[in-house]
Order: structure tokens, then C-alpha cells, then sequence
């Protein structure tokens, strides 16, 4: 017989109160939940302020528990902040049920592999503003990053073309993230650990939890009603640009009644959520993929023969060039193992008690997918720290034997990233296009020698390079021109 505390998976003692607050990371979470894993095994159990968390160091049990069991394990835990400041129509947050089916099943219908396709040509022309924007403005490279991906999610959500500087949509829909992401700093409001004191009048002290609240709340309109409203506006005059919205306004238009009122709480819902869940988190990969073309000189080397070839000096590569540009392929891979976007996902909740490997896995555990550690694998990835685009590679061909990082970067399940294939088509097409006709380098200090930037990442739920310098130049006269030619953007 084992007491109900020896059937839990190990991990650290809790304290009395307050269980395994001290134990919790202190700067970057995935490194610090490895070294937990380090001491305790591949699944640690921690209990934090009566919070059950479970801690996934492997690969294989993530996909054990969040895929073959994703009925039990598809849940999220509730926030009361979320909830007060405005913020529970966004998908991503919602319990597993009903209501997030029918957000996730609308979603998907624009996003799956199938639609992406529609999305090419859009993506192709933000592509090519951004190259010529790094041709006149080399320096701001990390405004244009945020750019290209703001102006593609706006165009495919709402048919928006975004101002080339301080666009008002776009600043409507960072301040959403920075709220939302306020309101879910941890330890941050006692209210999350205490509901009941949400209760508590807004001019009280010690209320500030209901102001910030309150706050959040005027955000949210200008997140989901705003863009939402110019775009059925623009339909009306006969002048919108065929989108999400414009596709699920007509068929809401042949609905009544409460389906109809329900559709179009749904349709806002979720234009409104592709800006959140995908402008900063491709943001985040291609500023780490000019970090590494600064840092690792020999990979661009390496691609730009690959692609003189397929490609040549007459064209962009585009969609159809990927199955002929492996070594361009795997880059791309290994930038997304190399830098952990989300390293540790979004936590998914378990709705009963379980038992897995002889251990109870009671219901209400938060199962956190240490992503960060999966892509550290040292049995799969010898020498994790080193960017080797090669481990992907046998013999000149992508090697289906070595584990493909998209497989846990975009998460598990049936939690998996709904916008991945989106995601997945905007990094081809700019990855490609940046080695084909552009040089990153390191900048050169005072002796004229390369200075390579610092390998630093922030810590949080998206975690992106620390900002960092590099020269940007076209890689040859006729890489400008092309640029140029493909472009009409204003100089
Ligand atoms: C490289 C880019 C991206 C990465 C690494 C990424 C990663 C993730 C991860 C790890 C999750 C959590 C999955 C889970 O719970 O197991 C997630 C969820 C989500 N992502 Fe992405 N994502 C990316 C791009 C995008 C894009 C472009 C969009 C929208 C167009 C998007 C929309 C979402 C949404 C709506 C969810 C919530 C799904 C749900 O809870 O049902 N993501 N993503």
C-alpha cells in the first residue's frame, strides 16, 4: 500500500501555506523547471498555493498524456483577472467544451492547411515590402519584423492594409496583449488565489486589482470591436477587401435570431484573437533567425548556394520552391529548436484524476510541457547549444528519423496551435526570401573585427532575443534590383 502524497510523481517537498512557491523558476522557466527535471525525473509534481503542477520534461510524455489521453487533458485553469479585465472571449483561455469547439472549429476554417493556400499571394506582397523596407532602412530590421507580420494578420483577419508607421489598429492590438499580459503576471493579484475578494468595492484599499481591471476593459473594445466595426462598415460601402470577417459577416447575414447573434459573438471573438496569438510569437522566431544569421556566418553561406541554384538570380523563391530547398527548410527547423518561442506553452489542465506510470495525476493538475527542454534533448539533438541546421539533414534530404521541433513547439493535442500552417507558410516565404537576397552580418568593432551579438533570451511566455545590432545590405546587385522590381513600395 502507498499513501495518496507517495503516489504522486516526485518532485520538490512543499512548505506548509504555501506549498512550492519558492520552488517555482526565478528567471528563464524553461531552464530553471530542467534543472527540476535534472533532480526529479521527467514528470515533477509541485504544489503551488493549492495549485497541482505538473512539470513535463520529455517529449514523449507530453505526447502520452496531451495527445493519446487529450480528452482528460485539454482543459485550462481560470483566471479571475481574465475574467474581470474583460479578456474571456479569447479562445486560447477558455475551459475545454462546447463554446471553445465552436470558436476553435471557426478558426480553423481559415487556418487549416488547405486555406493557408489562399493567404500566398497576400503573404508574398508583405514579404516583399518588408525586403524593400531592410533595403532603405536597414537598422529598424526589428520594426519591420513586427511590421510584416502585423500587416499580414490584419490583412487576413479584417482585410486591413496597416499605415506604414504607427498604425492605430496595430497599437489597439499590442496594447490588448500588454494588458492581458499584465493581468496575468504571476503572483501578481492575490485575488486569483482568493476569488472571493473580487468582491471588493473598486475605491477600497487594496482594490487595485479591480482598477487594473477596469482598465484592461476599455483596451478590450479597442482590441475586438474596433477593427471588427471598420471592416462591416466598409462592407456596407461596397469597399472591403475579402478577409475572415467579410466571409463570416455573409454567412450570418442568411442566420437569425440567437444563432445569428451567437456566430457573430464568436466571428469577433476570434478575428480578434489571430493578432494576439500570431503576431508576436512569428515575431519572435525570424528575430531570432537574424540573430543567428549574425552570429553563424556559414549558414547563409551555405543556404545562398542552395538557392543560387534552385533559384537563381531572376526570381524570389516562393511556396513551390520548398520541397528543392532542404538545407533552407532545415534551417528554419532548427532555428525553431535552437530558440524556444513559447518555452513552455500554454499549461493544460486535467479534468479527472489520472494515473500514469504507477503515479496519480490528480484532476485540476496543470500539465506544463517544458517545450524549452524537449528542444534540449541531447539524445535527439547532440550538442543543443550549437545552431546545426545539418542534424535535419541525410544525405542532401530532409531525415524523417530525427524529430521535427514543430512537433512540440506549436504545443499538443487538441490544444495544438490552430494558426501553425499559417504560421509555418509566413516563415518559408520570409526565411527564403531574406537568405536569397540579403547579407546579415555582425557589425565590426573599432579594429574592424565582427563583433557577434550576445546570445540572450527574455524570459515569459514568449520569449524573444535580448534587441541586438547587425548590418543589413543587399548580397549583390542584382539582389537589389530584384528587390526593387518586385516591389512598388515608396523609397
Ligand atoms: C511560430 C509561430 C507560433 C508558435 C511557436 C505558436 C505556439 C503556440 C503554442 C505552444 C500554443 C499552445 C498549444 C497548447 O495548448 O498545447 C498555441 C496556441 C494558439 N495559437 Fe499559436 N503559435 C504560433 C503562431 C500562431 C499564429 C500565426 C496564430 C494565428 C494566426 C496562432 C494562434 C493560436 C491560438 C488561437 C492558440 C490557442 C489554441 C487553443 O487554446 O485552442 N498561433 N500556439
Amino acid at each position: 500500500w502507498k499513501s495518496p502524497r507517495s503516489r504522486l510523481p516526485p518532485g520538490p517537498r512543499p512548505l506548509p501555506f504555501i506549498g512550492n512557491v519558492l520552488d517555482m523558476p526565478k528567471r528563464y522557466a524553461g531552464t530553471d523547471f530542467g534543472a527540476l527535471t535534472n533532480k526529479y525525473g521527467d514528470m515533477v509534481y509541485m504544489n503551488v498555493l493549492g495549485q497541482p503542477m505538473l512539470i513535463l520534461g520529455s517529449h514523449d510524455i507530453a505526447l502520452d498524456l496531451l495527445e493519446k489521453r487529450s480528452a482528460l487533458y485539454s482543459d485550462r485553469s481560470q483566471s479571475t483577472m481574465v475574467h474581470l479585465g474583460g479578456f474571456d472571449w479569447i479562445f486560447s483561455t477558455m475551459s475545454y467544451g462546447a463554446w471553445w469547439r465552436r470558436h476553435r472549429r471557426a478558426f480553423h476554417q481559415f487556418f487549416n492547411l488547405n486555406a493557408v493556400v489562399e493567404l500566398r499571394s497576400m503573404q508574398r506582397t508583405q514579404v516583399n515590402h518588408f525586403l524593400h523596407r531592410l533595403l532603405n532602412a536597414p537598422d529598424d530590421f526589428s520594426d519591420h519584423i513586427r511590421h510584416v507580420f502585423a500587416a499580414m494578420i490584419m490583412h487576413a483577419a479584417y482585410g486591413i492594409q496597416i499605415a506604414e508607421k504607427d498604425d492605430k489598429y496595430v497599437k489597439m492590438a499590442e496594447d490588448g496583449i500588454a494588458a492581458f499580459s499584465n493581468l496575468l503576471v504571476p503572483g501578481k493579484y492575490l485575488v486569483e488565489q482568493f476569488p472571493v475578494l473580487r468582491f471588493l468595492p473598486k475605491w477600497m484599499p487594496g482594490a487595485q486589482f479591480q482598477r487594473d481591471a477596469a482598465d484592461a476593459t476599455i483596451v478590450v473594445h479597442g482590441v475586438r470591436e474596433v477593427p471588427w466595426a471598420r471592416t462591416v462598415e466598409s462592407m456596407r460601402e461596397g469597399t472591403a477587401v475579402a478577409s475572415m470577417t467579410t466571409t463570416m459577416m455573409e454567412h450570418i447575414s442568411t442566420l437569425e435570431g440567437r444563432d445569428a447573434e451567437e456566430e457573430e459573438t464568436i466571428a469577433r471573438n476570434t478575428t480578434a484573437v489571430a493578432y494576439g496569438g500570431g503576431a508576436d510569437t512569428t515575431f519572435s522566431l525570424i528575430q531570432a533567425f537574424f540573430l543567428v544569421l549574425a552570429s553563424f556566418p556559414e549558414v547563409q553561406e551555405k543556404a545562398r548556394t542552395e538557392l543560387d541554384a534552385v533559384v537563381g538570380p531572376h526570381r524570389l523563391p516562393d511556396f513551390n520552391d520548398r520541397d528543392a530547398l532542404p538545407y533552407v527548410c532545415a534551417v528554419i527547423k532548427e532555428c525553431m529548436r535552437w530558440h524556444a518561442i513559447a518555452p513552455l506553452g500554454i499549461p493544460h489542465r486535467l479534468i479527472q484524476d489520472d494515473e500514469y506510470r504507477g503515479y496519480l495525476i490528480p484532476k485540476g493538475t496543470l500539465v506544463i510541457p517544458n517545450i524549452w527542454a524537449f528542444s534540449r534533448d541531447e539524445r535527439r539533438y547532440p550538442d543543443p547549444e550549437a545552431f546545426v541546421p545539418e542534424r535535419f539533414l541525410k544525405d542532401g534530404k530532409l531525415n524523417a528519423d530525427i524529430t521535427d521541433p514543430s512537433e512540440f513547439a506549436f504545443g499538443f493535442g487538441r490544444r495544438i496551435c490552430p494558426g501553425r500552417h499559417f504560421a509555418e507558410s509566413s516563415l518559408f516565404l520570409t526565411v527564403s526570401s531574406v537568405l536569397h537576397t540579403l547579407s546579415v552580418a555582425a557589425p565590426l568593432d573599432a579594429t574592424g573585427k565582427p563583433q557577434r551579438p550576445k546570445v540572450k533570451m527574455t524570459a515569459g511566455f514568449v520569449s524573444y532575443p535580448e534587441p541586438f545590432k547587425c548590418v543589413i545590405k543587399p548580397r549583390a546587385p542584382w539582389a537589389e534590383a530584384l528587390i526593387r522590381a518586385n516591389d512598388q513600395l515608396a523609397a
